[in-house]
């Protein structure tokens, strides 16, 4: 059994660490807030971000960063995409050598880097990173803290060291583990998916039915397809758990942060309000932006994207952006991804 260090004590963090303890690893569960670290190991608990569950006592709540990760050579990276660059800063001012798993789901804005390109970025030739592990896939935290069967998907350029992840991660109970090498695919799943749950919340708040929810899965995934494979992706990716998997649980699921906040747009809030009531991170508005401006800058046609970026940026009124997507000029289904499979020889 291995000792582990996930850091960021929110939802994710804590459920993963839970699947690692359960495994019988040793997780040191480092959060930036002392009183998160000391109810994780006074109480055994984490009530604001997993109300209700109980953590096994092989988690140790860590408020240093540098202990947490002292005399390890796996770090599971579990914040918010816009605190990957702070905390990998805070990493790189340590001893050691590090294989850093992330499981965070975005892209930069100006940037558009992945979340692993940005990893790598903040590490440079610095010998502190040995390798980059992305694990993603259809996971809702609070099912996972439940014991709930899951299912995911681990990726990374060092196939060697994916599978060495995946044993860590994998249990017969209940959380399942795949590898897939197409890290750019998996990266870019995990992220767009995030903007179409907000579109299929904005839609359910505007009181439109299922017809319009599995219109935008369907076409929001076409979408993404199109993006992820100008950006280098294997088409094949998205029909997996971490491009159509993904995409269906934060589309219809009550846990998906992001189709909650969608859903309270669609219902007239304002995306001020929303941010400020939701508590935890929304992935998908800072990817919107990002996704909105690599599709311009690529050329890649991108509506629902589109639409949802004017909504949360443009005051476009949710209704008409709607209007807009249902009055575009006519087109084929397949056109873009037939060429694209074409081009590959697929
Ligand atoms: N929740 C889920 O079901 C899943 C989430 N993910 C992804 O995991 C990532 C993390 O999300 P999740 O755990 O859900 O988010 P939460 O909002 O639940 O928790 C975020 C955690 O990160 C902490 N944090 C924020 N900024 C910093 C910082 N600068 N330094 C250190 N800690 C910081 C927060 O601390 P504080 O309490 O102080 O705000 C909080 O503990 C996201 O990219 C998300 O898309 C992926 C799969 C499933
Ligand atoms: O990525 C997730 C499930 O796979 C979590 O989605 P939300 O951030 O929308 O809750």
């Amino acid at each position: 059994m291995s000792n582990i260090a996930v850091l960021g004590a929110g939802s994710w963090g804590t459920a993963l660490a839970i699947v690692l303890a359960d495994n019988g690893h040793h997780v040191r569960l480092w959060g930036h807030r002392e009183a998160t670290v000391k109810e994780i190991n006074e109480c055994h608990t984490n009530e604001k971000y997993l109300p209700g569950v109980m953590l096994p006592e092989n988690i140790y709540g860590e408020a240093s960063l540098e202990k947490a990760i002292e005399g390890l050579d796996t770090i599971i990276l579990a914040v918010p995409t816009k605190a990957i660059r702070e905390v990998c800063q805070s990493i790189k001012l340590t001893n050691g050598m590090y294989t850093i798993v992330h499981v965070s789901k975005g892209i930069e804005p100006d940037t558009h880097m992945r979340i692993s390109e940005m990893i790598e970025e903040e590490f440079g030739n610095h010998s502190v990173l040995k390798d980059v592990v992305v694990l993603s896939g259809p996971s809702h935290a609070e099912e996972v803290s439940q014991k709930q069967p899951t299912t995911v998907t681990v990726s990374s350029t060092n196939m060697e060291e994916a599978e060495r992840i995946q044993d860590l991660f994998i249990n017969d109970q209940y959380f399942r583990v795949y590898t897939n090498p197409d890290v750019v695919g998996v990266e870019i799943g995990g992220a767009l998916k995030n903007i179409i749950a907000l579109g299929a919340g904005i839609s359910d708040g505007l009181g439109y039915g299922d017809n319009a929810k599995a219109a935008l899965i369907t076409r929001g995934l076409a979408e993404i397809s199109r993006l992820g494979c100008a950006m280098g992706a294997n088409p094949l990716t998205f029909s997996g758990l971490t491009g159509i998997g993904d995409l269906i649980v934060t589309c219809t699921s009550v846990h998906s942060r992001n189709w909650r906040a969608g859903n309270l747009l669609g219902k007239g809030q304002s995306l001020q309000s929303v941010l400020g009531n939701m508590g935890m991170v929304v992935e998908g508005v800072r990817t919107a932006k990002a996704a909105y401006q690599l599709s311009s800058k690529l050329g890649v046609q991108m509506p629902i994207t589109e639409a949802i970026y004017n909504i949360l940026f443009n005051d476009v009124d949710a209704k008409s952006a709607v209007d807009d997507l249902m009055g575009r000029t006519k087109t084929h289904e397949m056109e873009d991804l037939t060429n694209i499979l074409d081009d590959r020889g697929i």
